[in-house]
């Protein structure tokens, strides 16, 4: 059995594709190329590769070896055609949109979305004549409405961060084919192991893989997934003339040592995070929980018929609203206090004062998230340890 089988499962390809141990005297990890550039045996083998009439790496910022593993098993994970690693999830998302944008062109965005690139949409990108516009696309009619002859991009999350809101990829799918516009999926919260949207008939997938891809907390990446032709343009022309945003090799093997383990860790994120659901949801302190796989989602169905588990987010509100959260925040003591998301540690933040504080205090009801909005990642610790720092805490702040 070979070792870039696509028919292979999930698990397989995580440890396995695009990478034979033979091609490189046996080692079973692939090598870190620490290099910034390329030797060339002939001043014309150099020129051929720059005119891209040959086969080979020019320079560390357009390509490295260990960079390409990581990229071809991220689109098999993915089942794209090519990937490209950059060196944040910015830097991926941004690769995407200054390669594709013009001035004049404008962009339909979901109504909640990461804290950063809500700001890049909003703040940023109008200072280039591009406008974004936020709709809520829980209701894909509402994107069908929006859409038109200048719409380049249609961008969402789902999950979104940090409010959890399920989008239907497959129904605004069908609205972006037939407008000619793109539609990039942040696919960050699930990962591959848990939805592909690309199969569902998005264009391009993002992933800030320094969150669950690389799953421990040490390092930064990010991911664009795509048709060959798009990701050749988001490396050549996003990443080398415009951001800068390239991986290094020691990161991409980091993020390759992440990946073996992926199905493993999200099986077990999602399993703490729905017992956690349900346990803080008939909580006296808890005001309202925001995880899929609660009844109470209101995109229950949609998240239970699109995603294969409900991942490692939730979301909550206490009664006390943000003075009681600012305090249940402080009493916990295994739980820590820090933003990111999809490490072995459970995680908690504030959104409104932290992830999210690039929405205006009027605009954060307006995109959907309240003041006393709390955001867990839920780690691997054993549950029982985390049920009794979380709901000790919770007792403390009654
Ligand atoms: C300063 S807040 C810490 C970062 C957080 N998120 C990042 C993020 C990015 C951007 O990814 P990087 O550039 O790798 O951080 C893209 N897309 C999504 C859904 C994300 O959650 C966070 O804690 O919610």
């Amino acid at each position: 059995m070979s070792r870039r089988n696509e028919q292979q499962g999930f698990a397989t390809r995580s440890i396995h594709f695009g990478y034979d141990p033979l091609d490189y005297h046996g080692a079973l990890n692939p090598p870190v190329f620490l290099t910034s550039t390329y030797a060339f045996d002939k001043t014309e083998s150099g020129s051929a590769r720059f005119a891209g009439e040959a086969q080979g790496y020019i320079y560390g910022r357009v390509g490295n070896p260990t960079a390409n593993v990581l990229e071809t098993r991220l689109a098999a994970l993915e089942e794209g055609e090519a990937g490209l690693a950059t060196s944040s999830g910015m830097g991926a998302l941004t690769a995407v949109i200054w390669t594709l944008a013009r001035t004049g062109d404008e962009i339909i965005a979901d109504k909640t979305l990461y804290g950063c690139t809500f700001a890049l949409l909003h703040h940023q990108l109008g200072r280039f004549g591009i406008t974004t516009r936020f709709v809520d696309m829980t209701d894909a009619s509402n994107v069908a409405a929006a859409i038109g002859p200048k719409t380049r991009l249609v961008i969402t999350e789902t999950p979104s961060n940090p409010n959890m809101r399920v989008v239907d990829i497959a129904a605004i799918s069908e609205i972006t084919a037939g407008h000619g516009a793109l539609f990039v999926v942040d696919n960050t919260y699930c990962t591959p192991y848990l939805q592909r949207p690309l199969t569902l008939g998005a264009d391009i997938v993002v992933h800030s893989a320094t969150k669950y891809l690389g799953g421990h907390g040490d390092l930064l990446a990010g991911v664009v997934v795509s048709r060959k032709e798009l990701v050749d343009q988001f490396r050549f022309i996003g990443i080398k003339e415009m951001n800068g945003a390239c991986i290094s090799a020691l990161d991409a093997f980091l993020v390759l040592r992440g990946l073996k383990t992926l199905s493993l860790r999200m099986d077990r994120h999602c399993a703490t995070a729905e017992r956690l659901a349900h346990d803080l949801e008939s909580h006296p302190a808890v005001a309202r929980v925001f995880f899929p796989g609660l009844s109470s989602h209101p995109q229950h169905a949609l998240a239970t018929r699109q995603m294969k588990a409900y991942g490692g987010m939730i979301a909550m509100e206490l009664k006390g609203g943000l003075a009681a959260g600012k305090a249940f925040m402080d009493a916990t003591a295994l739980v820590t206090r820090a933003v990111s998301l999809g490490d072995a540690e459970t995680l908690v933040q504030h959104p409104a004062s932290m992830t999210h504080a690039t929405y205006a205090p009027e605009e954060r009801a307006r995109h959907g998230f309240t003041d006393g909005l709390i955001r867990l990642s839920v780690g691997l610790e054993d549950y029982e340890d985390l049920r009794s720092d979380i709901f000790g805490a919770l007792s403390r702040i009654e």
